[in-house]
């Protein structure tokens, strides 16, 4: 069996983070270039949650917190608080991380690759965020500007104003250009 590979479309959602350390701090992040709207839960947090645009409930977790949460990220360093952060949001059916017990929650986050909306998402459906890590940085080299992107969709979506063949023809040109381009064989 393996994970479910998608890139979830959760802008304007509401995610609640119990914990606000390090861990938290990173998901927040990415919970917010996701345009989700995010809630933090901890009775200390990491100076640097200040400057972002999050709500703090600056308390330990209690039962209720996740209300309305679409995704809850339970990332404190006590076992049996997250156990009762992943069991609230399973029954509510919210996606749910627990940070220390990837397995326990439906939500694994990934090290991440990206360039003008391309994205490139690694998971090794382990625990071994290093090798997700230099995956991701090798990905990253690969990854085309910009520019070079805006060239291909124009090419694209003239190639699908043509009529057949031609259409077929320009759309194999770019396929090949961009193979080319990437090291594809
Ligand atoms: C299962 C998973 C969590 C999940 O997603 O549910 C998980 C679990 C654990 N990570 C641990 C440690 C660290 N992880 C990082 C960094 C990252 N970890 C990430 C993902 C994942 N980490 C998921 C699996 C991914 C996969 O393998 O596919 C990345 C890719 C994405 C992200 O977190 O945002 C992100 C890079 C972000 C970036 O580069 O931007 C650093 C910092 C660093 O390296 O700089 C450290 C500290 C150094 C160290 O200890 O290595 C520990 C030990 C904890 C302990 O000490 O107890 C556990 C738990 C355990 O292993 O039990
Ligand atoms: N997934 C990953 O990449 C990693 C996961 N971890 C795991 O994540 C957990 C958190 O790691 P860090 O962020 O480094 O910890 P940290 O020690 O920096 O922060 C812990 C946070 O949890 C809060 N907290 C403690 N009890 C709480 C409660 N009852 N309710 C709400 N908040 C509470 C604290 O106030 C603090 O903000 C660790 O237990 C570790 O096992 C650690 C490193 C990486």
């Amino acid at each position: 069996m393996s994970l479910l590979p998608a890139f979830l479309d959760l802008r304007g959602a509401r995610a609640v983070i119990v914990g606000g350390g390090r861990v938290a701090l990173r998901r927040a992040h990415a919970l917010l270039r996701a345009g989700l709207s995010v809630t933090v839960v901890a009775p200390e947090v990491q100076a640097e949650f200040s400057g972002l645009p999050v709500t703090v409930l600056a308390r330990p977790y209690a039962q209720g917190d996740l209300h309305g949460a679409a995704l809850v990220v339970a990332a404190t360093p006590d076992a049996r608080v997250n156990a009762q952060v992943v069991a609230e949001a399973r029954a509510q059916g919210s996606l749910v991380n627990d940070a220390a017990d990837a397995a326990r929650g439906s939500l694994r986050f990934a090290a991440v690759a990206e360039e003008a909306g391309v994205q490139v998402a690694v998971s090794t459906g382990r625990e071994l965020p290093m090798l997700a890590q230099a995956l991701a940085q090798r990905c990253a080299e690969l990854l085309p500007t910009e520019a070079q992107l805006g060239r291909w969709t124009a090419q694209r979506e003239a190639a699908l104003t043509l009529p057949e063949p031609q259409k077929h023809a320009a759309l194999d040109t770019l396929r090949a250009d961009i193979r080319r381009a990437l090291g594809a064989a």
